[in-house]
This record gives C-alpha cells, structure tokens and sequence, in this order.
C-alpha cells in the first residue's frame, strides 16, 4: 500500500484562521519546560504563542509530528485542519449545582491549558514535574518528551447547556439558545445507547500520536472536576476523511476511499456557504462558528466480508480499488447519476450510498466530514465491534438532518448500524489570551 506524504506542514494556512500547520522541528514539551524553567532569553512561550527551540524530541520523531496549530483564531482549530491521524472525543454533562461562574471558569481554564498544549507545553506553569513534591503536579505527565503532534481541541456546547432534559435554566442560558440546537430527530433504524448519546459539552481533541490527544482530554477532565464529568468518550483512529486537498482519501474500515467528495479547507467559498455560521445566521454570539454532529456507527464487519465484491461496490457507489464513481473516470471525476449499464439499469444504483448522500439529492447540502474509525474489542459472539465514528461540520444542523433523511433507503444500512448521537453548537475560535465561549456571555 502506497499512501501520498502528508505535506500538511509544508503547505500555508487551510484553515481560515490564524492556525497556520507550522513544521518545528525538535520541540518537546521536556524541551519547553526545560527551557522556561532556567529562563531562556528570547524564548516566546506566550499562551498559542509557539516556540522555535531546539531540543530533544520524543519517541515519534520531529517530521509530521511537531506541527503546531494555533489555539486562538476567527474559528476553533480542528474543523478545516488537515484532519489527524487520531481522535479522542468526550462529552461531558455540568455537574449538579454548578453555577454559571462554575462554568465560565471552566471555558476559561480549559481554554488556557488547550492553547499551551496545543503548542506541546505541558498544563500550567509548573507542568508534571516542577511543583512542590506536595502537591498533584499540574500537568499529568504522560506527553513528557512528546512534540506537539499537531494536536487541536475543539469545544462545542450540546443542547442541554442551554435547556436541561427538565426545562431548567442552569446557566441563565436559554434565551440565548441557537433556535436549531435541539436533540437530532430520531432517524429510522436508529439504535441509539445513553452511553453514547447527548451531552453538554463536547471536546474533540485530535493529533497525531493518540498520546497526547488523550493527554489533552485527560487533563482537561481533571481541570473539570468538581465541576463537569465524562458522561461518554470515544477513541478513533485512522482518519476517515481527508480536509484537506493535501491529503491523500484515507480508508474505512470497509476498506473504502472515503472523503473523496467531503469539503475541503482550499474551497473556501464553500468553507464559507456550507461550513462556517455566518453573522446573519443568529444568534450573533455564534457567528464565525458551526454545528459538530457526532454518530457512532457501528459497522457489521463480518457481514460485509462475507459480500461480493460487485455487491460492496454497489452499495458505495464507487470501485474499491481507486474509489472511481461507478458511471466511469478516476477518484475525483464526478458522478454521472444519468450514466446507464448496457442493461438498461443505471451504473450508480438507486440505492447506493453516494447517489443518496450526494448535494444534488439533498437540495444542495454539503457536510465537511471528519470522521474516524474506532474498534472497542469484539462482543459477546466474537464479532468486532467496530465501526465509524462520524463528525461533520456544518453551517446549520439542517444540512446532516437532510442528508440523514435521505440514507434511509441507502443500501448500505444492511450493514450498519446508529449507536450514538449527539449534536453540539461550535462558538468561533477566541481572540487571543481570550476563551472559548466568551462571545456566548459578552
Ligand atoms: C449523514 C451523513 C453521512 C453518514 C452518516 C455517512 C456514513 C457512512 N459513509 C460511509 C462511506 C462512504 N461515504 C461516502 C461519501 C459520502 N458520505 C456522505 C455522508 C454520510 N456518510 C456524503 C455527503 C458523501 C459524499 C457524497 C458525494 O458528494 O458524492 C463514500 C465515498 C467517498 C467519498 O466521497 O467520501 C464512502 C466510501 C460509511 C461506511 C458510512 C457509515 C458507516
Ligand atoms: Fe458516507
């Protein structure tokens, strides 16, 4: 299997924001600390700031792996950046009694530790190892002699924040709701669990090494104590999408390229249509931000494998070897839905699942996805349980549910299944040294 570089880190901003990929070679957070701890001169290590040192690097190497992204920007990092290789998302449920202060001081001191990590500086000053032997280091330690791997932490705000299951006002919240931040709608075959449904807030932290994106969700769950909980998380790896015209199409766990037709940060009058809330939209606090919908989908795997070829492609829509729409071309020729075998029957069925997911089907809908696989062991029966984790981004929830409406009759659904869902509401990125959500409680 040959795969394109990544060339990411070489290429200028994608992202629309002021997170440009930066390639610094040799910076670690052992490093880092290292070198604020005797005060090196002329070393900037302001919050996002990032930091051209030279030092040891861990175990992962320099190339690909020191990308930094900016924390701070017009948008959050991590929906137009080149997607990484590896995911660790968690939502998390306030907890009871916490007050609106509670809760801004959250944002504020998640937001802090999340533009340091972001830079591969460990979390507060005095980082896992630079306290009083007293007391719990501020930093958990496990990314020590790690680089920043490219990692984004991108913070969404369920439905529940504003509105809770019972009515109740928490955080004075309600009026201030976004009017299509509700629940998803149920969708048939639906199998959803608790245990990955709903929540208040989200956290979707991404890099290239999956230690230090679950360094990153680690200790922003224990900044959270007290005052939120993980009320379900999941770990993705393998990256489902590409987001960028830099990435090679990745594959599912279907073995197909998938991500061909998603939106790419380079088609930024699209980015700007179908992506970003624009400040018309309302509520104004949202401006500049987007809706993150979540689906766990588990994937029947060992029925897939026991299907025919012919039969895959058919339910896809496309060839599994270059991901060529099945009316003819290579990977990134379009789809021609007219184009018809020479029995008469059409080349791309009416049930595949690109013709249904397609703009042209949807009223012009069009989702950037950021999805990634995940396997939790194997069930019961000895079966994978195994599937994809799905992320898209929108300018409006509108889009997934039109979309979501439309794979109802996709035949792709003999070999899925919907066990999670969750819907979040993106605020922009924050100004620099400010936070996530600021605009929210201006
Ligand atoms: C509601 C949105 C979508 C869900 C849920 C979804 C699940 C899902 N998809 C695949 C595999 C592929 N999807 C592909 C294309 C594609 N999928 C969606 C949306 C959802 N997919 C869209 C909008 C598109 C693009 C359609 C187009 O414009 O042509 C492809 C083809 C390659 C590509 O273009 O990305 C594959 C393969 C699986 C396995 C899956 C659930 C497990
Ligand atoms: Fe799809």
């Amino acid at each position: 299997m040959t795969k394109k570089p990544d060339t990411a880190a070489e290429t200028e901003a994608v992202d629309g924001t002021t997170a440009e990929p930066v390639s610094k070679p040799g910076v670690s957070r052992r490093g880092l600390f290292g070198l604020i701890g005797v005060g090196a001169a002329g070393v900037a290590v302001g919050a996002g700031g990032g930091v051209g040192a030279a030092a040891a690097v861990g175990s992962f190497g320099t190339q690909g792996t020191s990308r930094t992204y900016d924390f701070f920007g017009t948008h959050q990092a991590g929906i137009v950046t080149p997607s990484q290789d590896r995911l660790h998302f968690a939502v998390y449920d306030m907890a009871a009694g916490a007050s609106p202060d509670d809760l801004i001081a959250l944002l504020q001191e998640w937001s802090a530790a999340a533009a340091r990590m972001t830079q591969g500086l460990e979390v507060g000053e005095t980082g896992a190892t630079g306290g009083s032997l007293l007391a719990p280091p501020q930093d958990t330690g496990e990314a020590i002699g790690l680089p920043a791997s490219g990692l984004t932490i991108t913070i969404g705000f369920g439905p529940s924040l504003f509105t809770a299951a019972d009515g109740t006002d928490r955080f004075g919240l309600a009026a201030s709701k976004p009017a299509l931040l509700e629940p998803l709608p149920r969708f048939s075959g639906d199998a959803l669990l608790p245990g990955a449904t709903g929540g208040d807030l989200c956290i979707q932290a991404c890099a290239d090494d999956p230690q230090v994106a679950v360094h990153a969700i680690r200790n922003l769950s224990r900044i959270a104590f007290g005052r939120a909980a993980i009320r379900w998380s999941e770990l993705g790896f393998g990256r489902t999408s590409s987001t960028s015209t830099t990435q090679a199409t990745a594959r599912n766990l279907f073995g197909f390229k998938d991500g061909t037709q998603n939106v790419k940060a380079e088609e930024t009058k699209a980015v700007d249509e179908h992506i970003w809330v624009g400040s018309d939209d309302g509520p104004a606090w949202m401006a500049g931000g987007s809706y993150l919908v979540a689906r766990k989908i588990r994937m029947i795997i060992e029925t897939w494998d026991r299907t025919q070829l012919q039969e895959q492609e058919n339910v896809i829509g496309r060839d599994k070897g270059e991901g060529a729409p099945l009316s003819g071309g290579t990977e990134f020729t379009a789809i021609d839905f007219g184009a018809k075998l020479a029995t008469g029957d059409p080349a791309v069925p009416a049930d595949a699942h690109v013709r249904l997911a397609h703009p042209d089907n949807n009223g012009g809908a069009r989702l950037l996805r950021r999805g990634y696989n995940y396997v939790a062991g194997n069930d019961e029966l000895g079966r994978l349980d195994a599937g994809l984790f799905f992320i898209s981004f929108q300018r409006s929830p509108e889009q997934f549910i039109t979309v979501q409406r439309s794979l109802s009759s996709d035949a792709l659904n003999e070999y899925i299944k919907h066990v999670g869902s969750a819907l979040f509401a993106v605020p922009p990125g924050a100004r620099a040294g400010g936070w996530v959500g600021e605009t929210l409680f201006a």
